[in-house]
């Protein structure tokens, strides 16, 4: 189980996630948990006699003041949305492959893996169009636009097809993955996979790793008009696990997952290992942040 606070999302069995509720009367704005301060006590406890009833309520007054201070009640998460690259499985390599060979295709010259890495979570176009304007550089900035426009046609067509060829060879499972996404099901929790990555890619992927049969819906980047940080595809997820999203946690590893579950009103743990654009996950505003999926697992 995770420490970090007296409340959280509980599953129906075993998983604990804490969340910083926002309260707002008595009701969190962010995952719909109830505060007993409200709770009528007293209607819980067998009648007492006259005499005894005073020290009763006085009793009672004070349970009701600590629940004020400490929320007890734990509210449910029915489903949760499971982000692919740089939370389940470390793909760097495969992206430095495919982009080591689309460079040679169009005789450009290659960029290190750790540029690579601030460049991966918003998706092929973002990372095609980032990766040619690093190797450009020389340029002076209007003529490198226009040749970064340029050279986008080919650079797609040759990223897809060596992507393809090797997609998961020179990636890794993290560690914890599969017992945590184990640990989520057997609470009883839906799961979706919902990636920046386009669908032809992260299906494969996640077949190769053997986590494809956690998910009863897997979104690649390709799947809704806007890609996260935009709320939708977390809300699309949300319709098609048939969950309300203040219920659906979201877990990933970059500011595009927090941003993206702020929005569509889901609760958000983030990984510490996995790429945030070179900023440390922590910096960014989530419900709890976690060193491995494995700390989903109740203890
Ligand atoms: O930008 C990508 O391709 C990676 O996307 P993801 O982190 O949403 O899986
Ligand atoms: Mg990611």
């Amino acid at each position: 189980m995770i420490r970090g606070g007296p409340q959280g999302i509980r599953g129906t069995r075993g998983v604990s996630i804490p969340v910083h509720h926002r309260w707002k009367g008595a009701q969190c704005v962010r995952c719909q948990a109830v505060r007993v301060v409200d709770a009528p006590m007293a209607n819980r406890f067998p009648p007492v006699p006259h005499g005894r009833r005073a020290v009763w309520c006085d009793f009672l007054n004070l349970i009701s003041m600590i629940a004020d201070i400490i929320p007890v009640t734990r509210a449910r998460a029915d489903a949760a949305i499971v982000d692919l690259d740089g939370t389940m499985v470390d793909t760097l390599g495969d992206f430095a492959e495919a982009l080591r060979r689309m460079l040679g295709d169009l005789s450009l010259p290659g960029i290190p893996a750790a540029e690579i890495e601030r460049m991966v979570g918003k998706g092929t176009e973002h990372l095609l169009r980032s990766v040619l304007d690093h190797v450009l550089q020389p340029m002076e900035p209007q003529r490198r636009a226009a040749a970064v426009e340029a050279h986008y046609p080919q650079a797609w067509e040759a990223y897809g097809r060596h992507y393809l060829a090797i997609n998961g060879s020179h990636s890794r499972v993290y560690e914890g993955v599969a017992e945590g996404l184990q640990a989520l099901r057997a609470a009883g929790l839906r799961l979706a996979c919902v990636t920046n990555k386009p669908g032809a890619f992260a299906v494969p992927l996640l077949r190769a790793k053997g986590l494809d049969g956690f998910f009863d819906h897997v979104f690649g980047g390709d799947a809704f008009e806007r890609k996260k940080p935009d709320p939708l595809p977390l809300l699309k997820a949300c319709e098609a696990l048939g969950t309300a999203p203040a219920r659906t946690l979201a877990i990933g590893d970059s500011v595009n997952d927090a941003r993206a579950a702020r929005a569509a009103g889901c609760p958000v743990v983030l990984v510490t290992y996995g790429y945030n654009h070179g900023q440390p996950a922590r910096q960014v505003d989530a419900d709890a942040h976690v060193d491995s999926l494995q700390a989903l697992c109740a203890g």
